[in-house]
């Protein structure tokens, strides 16, 4: 993808430039409201770059007085449009009353422990976006059995087709996809940089199949799976890598500190083409 950029009479052409994102979901951590206020309130004093937390619900409301909405998102939603008798359930309007302004849907963990098939993540990703100026983000990602059948990018383009059907094209500015293989949540087994980068490109076909070539180019898709200081620059080196989902290593402050201000060799060379674009001299 690339934009024009008018300098000294002369258009030149950079590359676009995603905003990096980091994501730490906490799941059902930590233990105590007293944690989790903490864990907020060492993050707030590092605001470089874009940064969501995911704490679960009850200690959702302390955490975003912290942070604030922007930084704070709700592992899940309610699927349906509706309040009343639904026991445990969340609606999409009692999240947004929070100030929150991202939605976690389709982690394998809900598909996988709690029943979330495609239509009830479709449904969920709508009742998101349903909410005022509130980011989906939407979760895919094959198990190690389809990865070894070689159906990885089938599993995905099948997981996007159904979670986005009926999806307009001009809300997809409030959709972030984040890639998960199964077998690399938890386990310590990152997925090889280049191994993501392939499944990432694939992505980006699959969202253009649906909508159209900027669409694809410019929503973010962030890797999930066992990311940890050691292997984060390495995943953010990936040119169609975003930013990272973190689950175990969100909970220890000094790893994600690390993670969050992960080396950006992409915004370092676009930086520097950029200049050098602009202070291209007008030719006679
Ligand atoms: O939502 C986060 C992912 O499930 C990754 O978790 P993990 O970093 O503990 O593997």
């Amino acid at each position: 993808m690339l934009v024009l950029i008018a300098a000294s009479a002369v258009a030149v052409e950079v590359p676009m430039l995603r905003k990096t994102l980091v994501a730490g979901n906490w799941k059902m951590n930590p233990g105590s409201l007293a944690e989790a206020t903490e864990l907020a309130s060492s993050l707030a004093a590092h605001e470089a770059r874009d940064v969501i937390v995911f704490p679960p619900f009850p200690f959702a409301h302390a955490v975003t007085s912290v942070l604030g909405g922007d930084k704070v998102g709700s592992q899940d939603i309610c699927h349906l449009d509706t309040k009343g008798a639904f026991t445990g359930e969340v609606s999409g309007p009692m999240i947004a009353a929070l100030g929150i302004k991202t939605v976690l849907v389709g982690h394998s963990e809900r598909r996988v422990f709690f029943g979330d098939d495609d239509d009830v993540v479709a449904a969920k990703v709508k009742q998101t976006l349903a909410l005022d100026d509130v980011t989906c983000m939407l979760c895919i990602g094959e198990t190690r059995d389809e990865r070894d059948q070689g159906i990885t990018v089938d599993i995905c383009n099948v997981q996007l087709s159904k979670a986005l059907a009926g999806i307009d094209a001009a809300l997809m500015d409030r959709v972030v996809i984040a890639y998960e293989p199964v077998w690399a949540i938890g386990t310590g087994l990152v997925c090889e940089p280049e191994v993501a980068q392939d499944t990432h490109a694939a992505i980006r076909t699959c969202l253009a199949a649906i909508y159209d070539e900027d669409i694809a180019a410019n929503v973010r898709v962030l890797y999930g799976g066992s990311v940890s200081p050691a292997s984060v620059d390495d995943i953010m080196s990936m040119p169609d890598i975003d930013g990272v989902l973190v689950g175990g290593a969100s909970l220890v402050p000094d790893s994600f500190f690390r993670i969050i201000r992960f080396e950006d060799p992409k915004a370092t060379a676009i930086a520097e083409e950029g200049v050098k674009n602009i202070v291209q001299p007008v030719s006679a």
